[in-house]
Order: C-alpha cells, then sequence, then structure tokens
C-alpha cells in the first residue's frame, strides 16, 4: 500500500515539473504549484513511510540527504543550460541521492546499521525511482512527430533530440547504480539467511539431527538458499523494475488518449491470470526438485565421508549408480519444470501479443476517428509497446520469483522451527559438587517411540568412578546421552546436586560434564585447535597439562608440526588410539566435575590406557567420573559398578562383591578371561612352532 501511495506521489511530482504542459497543475492550489513544495512534501512522504518501515536510517541523515537534493533540484531548475529540462532535475537529484548513500554504504567506515538489509531497502527503494527518466522518450518521440507534421516550431526540433539525447545516457547511467544497488544489497541478504538457517539449525534438538538427513540440511544452507537469492537478485530486481515501468507508462498512457488506455486495461486481467496459473506449478515443481536435490546430496556427503568404506569394499562402481539414480530423479523433475517454463513464457508472449494487436487496429480507429492527434498516436503506440514488453518481462519473471518462494518455504521452515527441548535453565551456581541422580528413568528414541531402551535408577558422586557394564544394546551410551541432555527422559527425572538438568543454563552444563565418547570426532583442523575446542581461552600450559594426563603429550610433540599438525578430516590423519587420546585432552582441558569416558580408551594398548587412567583417578579424584568399557579389567577398580541388560539394572556393587554374587557380572569375567587366557595359550603355541 506504502508503496502505491508512493508511485501515485511520484507520478504527482512528475506533473508538477512538468507545469508547462501539464493540466493537472492548474487545478491544485498555488502552493502546490511551486516544484520544490512538491518535492518536499514528497521527500517528507518517503521519509515518513521509512519510518513506518522501521527502516535504520537516522532522520538526521535523512534530513541532511533530503536538504541536498532539494538544493540539486532548486539549481537545476535555477540553470536550464545544465539541466534543460525539470524531468532531468528529478533524475539527478534522485542519483545524488542514491550515489551519496552507495559511497558510504561502499566506505570502510560505515557504521553497522547503514549496511544492513534495511539501509539498503531504503537505498533500494530511493534508487528505483531514479531511471524513470527513461520514460520521457516517448514524450519527445511524439513532440518530435508533431514538429514533423507542423514545420512551424524548428527549435522543437533540436530541443527534443538533444533532450532525449541526454535522457538516454542517463537513464543507462542510472540503471547501471541500480543495478549495482541492488546486487550488493541481495549479496548482503543472501549471507545474511544462510547465517540464519545454520544458526537455526545448530539450534535444534538431537532428535531432529537423528531424522533429518544431512544432505537435506546442507542442501537447505546451500542449494535453495542460492536459488532463493539468485531469483531474488536477479529476477526480482527485474520484477520491480518494470512493475515500475508498467505503474509510469500506464499513467503516460492514460494523459494521451484514456479510451485507449482503459481499452490496454481491459485486455491485462486475461494476460495475469495465465503467470498466476503456472506460477503456481511452477512454485509446488521447484519444491519438489530442492527436494531431490537433496537427497542426491545426502547420497554424496554419505559417500564420501565414508569414503574408506566404500573403497575397502570396492562399491565405487554401486556408489556412482546410486548418486547417478538420484540425479535422474531431479533430471525428469527439472525436464517437468523446463516444459512448464517453456508454455508458460509462450503463453504469456502469445497473450500480449494478441493485446498489442488489437490496440494498434482499436488506435487506428481513433486516428480517422481524429480522437487523438498523429504526434499523440505516435507517443501513445511507444508508450504502449514499452508497456506491452514490460508486462510480458513481468508475467515471464513472475514463475522464477515463484520458485524463489518455493525455495525459500523450505528455508524458513528450518528458521522457525523451534527446537523441541524445554527451554534453557537460568542455573549457574559457582560450585557445583557433581551429585547426579538418574531418578527412575524410562526413555525411547524418538524415532522409535514404542521401543523402551532404558528403565534405570543411576547415581554419581562425587570422588566416585560408577562403571556401566553390560551386553552391547543395553542402554549404556543413551544413559550418557541423556545426561548431556540431548534427549529428555519419558518419565523420571535427572538431578544435578538436586536441581533438575534442564534448570541448568546449557553452556554452563556442557563446561561441567565433559564426555569422551566411543568415537570421538576430531575437526579437520590442529591439534591445538582440537584440544581447545569450545576453551578457545586456554593457555598452552593448560593444553599441555590436558595431553600430559591423556598420555598425549609425547606423541604429539614428535609428529612433524607438533600442536599445529592438521588431525584431517573427522582425525583421520591420526591413529584411532591417539584420536582417542587428543578426544581425552579436549575433554580433560574444561576441569569438569563430571567425567563420562563411553569405552573412551578401547583403542589404547594395555600400557597406556592403564597410564590414563592412573592419571586421571590421580589428579580427577574430586571428580565424579561416569566409566563405560567392555573390557572389564578396566572397571576392577571402579567405586560401583552397574551392570545393565535391555535397558534395566541387573546387578550393581563393587567389583569383589559382584564376583561373589556369581550373576551376570561374574559370569563375563569368566568369559572374559577364559577368552584371554585362550589367546594367550595360541600366542604361545604359535611362538613354539
Ligand atoms: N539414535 C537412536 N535412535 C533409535 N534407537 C537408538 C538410537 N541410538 C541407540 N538406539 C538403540 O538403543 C538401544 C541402546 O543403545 P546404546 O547405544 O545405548 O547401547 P550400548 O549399551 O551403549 O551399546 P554398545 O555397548 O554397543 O555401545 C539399542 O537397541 C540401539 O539400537
Amino acid at each position: 500500500m506504502l508503496n502505491v501511495l508512493t508511485w501515485v506521489l511520484s507520478v504527482f511530482l512528475f506533473f508538477t515539473i512538468n507545469k508547462d504542459r501539464s493540466s493537472i497543475i492548474t487545478r491544485k492550489p498555488a502552493v502546490l504549484q511551486s516544484f520544490p513544495v512538491a518535492l518536499t512534501l514528497y521527500i517528507l512522504y518517503m521519509f515518513v513511510c521509512d519510518r513506518m518501515q522501521k527502516m535504520a536510517f537516522s532522520p538526521l541523515l535523512c534530513v541532511c540527504l533530503d536538504v541536498l537534493v532539494v538544493q540539486a533540484v532548486r539549481w537545476a531548475q535555477l540553470s536550464p543550460a545544465l539541466l534543460p529540462h525539470p524531468f532531468l532535475a528529478l533524475w539527478a537529484a534522485g542519483v545524488l541521492r542514491a550515489s551519496l548513500l552507495l559511497l558510504m554504504r561502499l566506505s570502510p567506515g560505515c557504521p553497522q546499521w547503514l549496511r544492513g538489509p534495511e539501509a539498503a531497502k531504503t537505498v533500494l527503494s530511493w534508487s528505483n525511482v531514479v531511471p524513470s527518466g527513461e520514460m520521457a522518450i516517448p514524450h519527445y518521440t511524439g513532440r518530435m512527430t508533431d514538429w514533423i507534421m507542423n514545420e512551424d516550431e524548428p527549435e522543437a526540433f533540436t530541443h527534443a533530440i538533444t533532450v532525449m539525447s541526454l535522457i538516454t545516457i542517463m537513464s543507462a547511467v542510472s540503471e547501471f547504480v541500480c543495478d549495482l544497488i541492488y546486487n550488493i544489497t541481495m549479496s548482503r541478504i543472501h549471507t545474511f539467511i544462510q547465517g540464519q538457517v545454520f544458526k537455526a539449525v545448530l539450534k535444534q534438538e538431537i532428535a531432529f539431527f537423528d531424522t533429518v538427513h544431512t544432505g537435506d540440511i546442507v542442501s537447505r544452507i546451500t542449494t535453495d538458499t542460492n536459488t532463493m537469492s539468485e531469483s531474488l537478485s536477479e529476477k526480482l530486481s527485474l520484477l520491480m523494475w518494470y512493475f515500475m515501468r508498467v505503474t509510469f507508462l500506464f499513467i503516460f498512457m492514460l494523459r494521451l488518449s484514456w479510451k485507449l488506455s482503459l481499452f490496454t486495461a481491459l485486455g491485462l486481467p486475461i494476460i495475469l491470470v495465465i503467470p498466476e496459473l503456472t506460477g503456481k506449478f511452477y512454485q509446488s515443481l521447484s519444491v519438489k526438485v530442492q527436494e531431490s536435490l537433496a537427497r542426491a546430496n545426502d547420497v554424496a556427503m554419505e559417500t564420501f565421508s565414508s569414503m574408506k568404506t566404500v573403497r575397502s569394499f570396492a562399491n565405487e562402481e554401486g556408489e556412482t549408480e546410486r548418486y547417478k539414480k538420484k540425479l535422474e530423479d531431479t533430471y525428469s523433475l527439472n525436464k517437468t519444470e523446463a516444459a512448464a517454463y517453456a508454455v508458460s513464457t509462450w503463453t504469456n508472449s502469445l497473450s500480449s501479443l494478441a493485446l498489442k494487436v488489437s490496440i494498434l487496429y482499436y488506435g487506428g480507429r481513433l486516428v480517422t476517428g481524429k480522437d487523438v492527434s498523429s504526434g499523440d498516436l505516435v507517443s501513445f503506440v511507444l508508450y504502449e509497446l514499452q508497456f506491452a514488453s514490460a508486462v510480458e518481462v513481468l508475467m515471464s519473471y513472475y514463475p522464477h520469483v515463484k520458485k524463489a518462494v518455493g525455495a525459500s518455504e523450505k528455508i524458513f521452515e528450518y528458521v522457525d522451527r523451534q527446537p523441541q527441548v524445554p527451554p534453557e535453565g537460568s542455573l549457574a551456581p559457582k560450585v557445583l559438587r557433581g551429585n547426579v541422580h538418574m531418578k527412575n528413568i524410562t526413555f525411547a528414541y524418538p524415532k522409535r517411540p514404542d521401543t523402551p531402551v532404558l528403565k534405570v535408577c543411576v547415581c554419581l558422586k562425587p570422588g566416585e568412578v560408577t562403571a556401566l557394564v553390560g551386553p552391547s544394546g543395553a542402554g549404556k551410551s543413551t544413559c550418557v546421552s541423556l545426561l548431556e541432555r540431548f534427549y529428555q527422559p519419558q518419565d523420571g527425572e535427572i538431578l544435578l546436586d538436586g536441581q533438575p538438568l534442564y534448570s541448568y543454563q546449557n553452556q554452563y552444563l556442557h563446561d561441567k560434564i565433559a564426555v569422551v565418547s566411543q568415537e570421538p570426532v576430531l575437526f579437520a583442523r590442529s591439534v591445538r585447535e582440537n584440544i581447545k575446542y569450545g576453551r578457545e581461552g586456554a593457555t598452552d600450559e593448560e593444553m599441555i597439562r590436558a595431553a600430559e594426563l591423556a598420555n598425549a603429550h609425547k606423541f604429539i610433540s614428535d609428529l612433524s608440526k607438533g600442536y599445529d599438525t592438521d588431525a584431517g578430516e573427522k582425525g583421520g590423519q591420526v591413529s584411532g588410539g591417539q584420536k582417542q587420546r587428543i578426544a581425552i585432552a579436549r575433554a580433560l582441558i574444561r576441569q569438569p566435575k563430571i567425567l563420562v569416558l563411553d569405552d573412551a580408551t578401547s583403542s589404547l594398548d594395555t600400557e597406556s590406557e592403564h597410564l590414563v587412567h592412573e592419571a586421571l583417578r590421580k589428579n580427577f579424584n574430586q571428580c565424579a567420573v561416569l566409566l563405560i568399557a567392555h573390557k572389564l579389567s578396566t572397571v576392577e577398580k571402579a567405586n560401583h559398578i552397574i551392570f545393565l541388560k535391555d535397558g534395566e539394572v541387573i546387578e550393581e556393587g563393587t567389583h569383589e562383591e559382584l564376583l561373589g554374587k556369581g550373576g551376570a557380572y561374574a559370569q563375563l569375567v569368566e568369559k572374559q578371561n577364559t577368552a584371554f587366557q585362550r589367546s594367550a595359550e595360541e600366542g604361545s603355541d604359535a611362538n613354539g612352532v
């Protein structure tokens, strides 16, 4: 609505400038007949619009620029030799304002508030007014025709030609300025949106990542945002540009012949319905294309991230086939999309061509009936040609914008998604003892809500090591995920120092609880950055101390670049045991109150494993430790051992107590001992042979 009013006022301003020829002005009160008054009113209006749309310009800046604009226009009026027509004054004023703002935005010292998308929008709305000068061309062509028909005004010819040339050059320049501003703005918006999607995705609960494929997420952040901003930067810019042209051109046409204009307007609804229909179809197709591209991305990402497995099974062909199949789905959708696009452009041009022919026919009849002068008819036809092609372009770009809307729907689905976890708590006590009580917990994964995986009661105490043992799939790692607040238990509660876990601040909680998981993931950064991950402020001394405790300092120092050696993607450039030790150092540097080692030393040799456990026992004796291990020799010294099976606690106690019970734990110890003895015997036999 504001935009429509803006254009209406722009037109009024144009007539006010053009007061020699316009009849409108004569009907206005005297004060409005002054061009500066009209311009100031217009600027004030724009200023109010800006404020209403909460744009980020300071009122002072706006007023300064507006004063400059008014001065420029006054100067133009006082110096007709330099700017021969008030039309150009408007143009010059617009260019001046747009260039000033652009210069300010590009200068390195430009404050942040002037660089934001809101400020850019204001620049846009102004700069889009600028190229209206181009529309003066048909007007002067008409005047030339009058001169040719009626030779008593010889100077009109030179005047019209001069003005036309000037306007053409200046319009080209202004178009350049507009495009530049627009594209800079759109790149900024693109970057901004990508950042927003990334941020929104990172906020989601872990269950979200269980259900949504990584390829899908990456597609949203890259492909969809690209589609959206490409269409917006290129097509929407043109759409806005042509929309403005269509509006102005129609006003000029009305001035020349209301009958012909009415006739043109009657044909418009027919040709406007078509893009709406094709646009809807296009939008739904675009969503499907994006989804199928995401599926293809998924395959590619999975393959590249598991390259070693693919190679060791020599399944490159198989993966290529899988990827090709996904691409074929995209291709067939693309074909439908291309056909839909061709049909829509074809119907659009056909309908506007039909309109053109009818107008020419009706126009010819009006000329013979002496309803319009020959010069006005030429002007009208030229305006109408521009008008028709502008409408045609408008319609052909419309599906693209619909496509961008389709892509943006997917993007904003993520941006607007609220994480399905209780809101973050506010507790961050200075002293945390580290008492954990997992009270009567019942839990099933959101992906399999009907399969309960845990029904437990577990306590961790500061200064004590609690061990969780049991067969694979018993629910040990699930306990850790709950402790990390990755999921919410369906029943029961987890208390930390007597307070519910969810009442603590997220950052605080993850500072106090450090977890080294079964398969720790290192980032493709230096060892230093990996150890200091999440604790960027830690000193090198702290880092080395943590590495020493994890028995990692020696091997890191032996690496080619020491702590600056790249760990490779997912830690692929260090061995499994080294990766685990770096991960332990990464956990220890946080000085946690609760330390969880989920089979964290499984890849270490017996000697290193022993060293790490000894160091932890000595240096983290105030810490509550949760130890998960398959090798029962690792948990023998634990203060409390809990044996889990099918998500339930079967038995618990110390190593000796459990051995004495002769239950599941004792049987497992026996089995492991037998297996160990057997392999030792096989080893000595082999040596004997
Ligand atoms: N993200 C998940 N979504 C659905 N089910 C899961 C998920 N993660 C684990 N499970 C299931 O939950 C059960 C417990 O798994 P969990 O990883 O806790 O076992 P575990 O005792 O740590 O096993 P392991 O010793 O082999 O690591 C298993 O049946 C497993 O299939």
